[in-house]
């Protein structure tokens, strides 16, 4: 894949751990190509900020010609601007830019560096509030630029609320509150994610180290690389605050001040990766994040290679499917009523227990619970109205659709007992709402999660697509035309199972 341009317009950081020099190694790390304009010269080391200097406007604005007119960005990520005429300019730019090719815009709004020292001039915050906000699809204030901004101090989760809520009045589209130092909450790393319509808290363990210059920078731009890379936002959101994690985990002290976080590649170490806050944990009621939730761990599956996984409609395929050797497999009838559905979910129960089999019934939770069945399987939608808890304490296992990072991430939480990855490649039997996810994505997902769950991939995996697939680690590859749409289901469930399970 050629990596997609990102475009940093920040200050130069003379002392390299933030700035354009963060971002330019942020991108990089995450594989996309990094442009930069330039809007102030900072003189600075670890300890302070000597000097910053706008550049002059027409360098400023003639860094900007010269990229739009041959590498225009996917994602631009803003950072310094040293006063309130940049902004206006800038937004007037990115106005034009938003008609011609659309980028996504991040504004990682920073005002005082952390050293205490104000970087812009006065005339920036209006500026702000009157050209720029309309003009980026996130802001990422931390809680002093929140305050600046909003003017709401984020001492409390009701006011980080009401501060984000504050920015999405004054035109921004979206805001990601960062919580890295937030008094009420000492141990943790808290952001806030919100567009208007959904809420996102990710957590993470506070990293005990005095090195961490530039991470604002490396978050905001780490965020629009994985925009860049075609991630959904909260995706792009975990990966940015797992890679600012390891980052501060591996960070070294560098001069005599906070040195700068590191700038490691790709994150794979689960432990990075935040918490996204469900209900029911301490957190969540500190929050306020209320709702139902399971009490403990859904039932483990018996092994974490479930092998071959066909999904069907029909009882009397299933029952065809066990007496071809499959022992892993799932009922999935959609938009019937209970009554219409119960006759063939016992059925199917029935058969399951006959065969001693890994039998699933999708979406139907409560015909599942009734009579008795060996597994559920739920989307996303489902988590939250489905009784998770009288399914768990039925005994009955739990398979969950994910879609994604942060799906993944929200799953785990729920500790069912397999997790399913989709869609991998297009399908015609589903419309998705999200985008296929391919290979290698895949084996990103299969190397962080395979020692916790079961995992089973899932869409458009055709019979030649299946050596592929299974060469990511994956151990279970679920199908629904590859076995229904053949010429012979039978010779093509012997030939899956052959490749699949050996
Ligand atoms: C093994 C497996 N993975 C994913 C799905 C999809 O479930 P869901 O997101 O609930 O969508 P519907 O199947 O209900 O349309 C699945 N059924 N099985
Ligand atoms: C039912 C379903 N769920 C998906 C998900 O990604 O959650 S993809 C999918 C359809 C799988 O069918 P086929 O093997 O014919 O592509
Ligand atoms: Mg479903």
């Amino acid at each position: 894949m050629t990596r997609p341009i990102v475009w940093t317009i920040a200050g130069s950081d003379s002392g390299g751990g933030a700035g354009i020099q963060a971002d330019l190694h942020t991108i990089h790390a995450l594989g996309g190509h990094g442009c930069s304009v330039i809007s102030a010269i900072t003189a600075q080391n670890s300890v302070a900020v000597s000097m910053v200097e706008p550049v002059l406007m027409q360098a400023f604005s003639q860094q900007l010609v010269a990229l739009a007119s041959d590498l225009p960005a996917q994602a631009i990520k803003i950072g310094l601007l040293p006063g309130g005429l940049r902004a206006e300019v800038l937004a007037r730019y990115l106005r034009e830019y938003r008609r011609q090719w659309q980028p996504y815009v991040v504004y990682d709004p920073v005002a005082i560096a952390s050293t205490g020292k104000a970087m812009a001039q006065e005339s920036l915050l209006p500026a702000i509030k009157q050209h720029l906000l309309a003009e980026v699809d996130l802001i990422t204030p931390n809680a002093i630029e929140l305050a600046a901004l909003s003017g709401i101090t984020p001492d409390s989760p009701a006011n980080v609320r009401r501060g984000a809520a504050a920015l999405l009045a004054m035109g921004a589209r979206a805001v990601l509150v960062k919580g890295g130092h937030f008094d009420w909450a000492p141990e943790q790393a808290i952001d806030f994610y919100t567009d208007g319509e959904r809420e996102i808290w990710l957590a993470s363990a506070r990293v005990e180290t005095t090195h961490g210059h530039g991470t604002g920078c490396t978050l905001s731009s780490a965020i629009a690389t994985a925009i860049a890379l075609d991630y959904p936002i909260e995706d792009a959101l975990v990966l940015a605050k797992a890679y600012v994690t390891q980052g501060l985990k591996a960070a070294q002290g560098l001069g005599a001040g906070p040195g700068p976080v590191a700038h490691l590649g790709w994150p794979t170490d689960l432990n990075d990766f935040p918490t996204v806050v469900m209900p029911g944990s301490t957190l969540a009621e500190q929050l306020g994040i209320s709702g139902p939730h399971p009490k403990a761990e859904f039932a483990p599956m018996d092994t974490l290679k479930l092998g071959l996984y066909p999904v069907v409609t029909s009882v009397s395929l299933l029952e065809q499917l066990l007496d071809w050797g499959v022992r892993t497999l799932q009922l999935r009838i959609k938009d019937k009523t209970d009554d219409q559905v119960e006759a063939d979910i016992k059925a199917a129960v029935e058969l399951g227990q006959r065969f001693n089999a890994r039998l699933f019934i999708n979406d139907y939770w409560r015909l599942a619970i009734k009579h008795g069945a060996y597994g559920v399987h739920l989307g996303q939608e489902d988590i939250e109205i489905a009784d998770l808890e009288a399914i768990r304490a039925a005994g009955i296992k739990l398979g969950l659709s994910t879609h994604g990072y942060y799906e993944m991430l929200r799953a785990r939480e729920l500790k069912p007992s397999y997790l399913a990855l989709g869609h991998i490649f297009p399908t015609k039997t589903k419309d998705m709402p999200s985008r296929p996810q391919g290979l290698e994505r895949l084996h990103r997902y299969v190397a962080l999660m395979e020692t916790e769950f079961p995992l089973v991939a899932i869409g458009g995996i055709s019979r030649d697509r299946v050596p592929l697939v299974a060469e990511t680690g994956i151990g279970s590859i679920a199908l629904v035309t590859a076995i229904t749409e053949s010429d012979n289901p039978e010779a093509a469930t012997r030939e899956l199972l052959a490749l699949v399970e050996g």
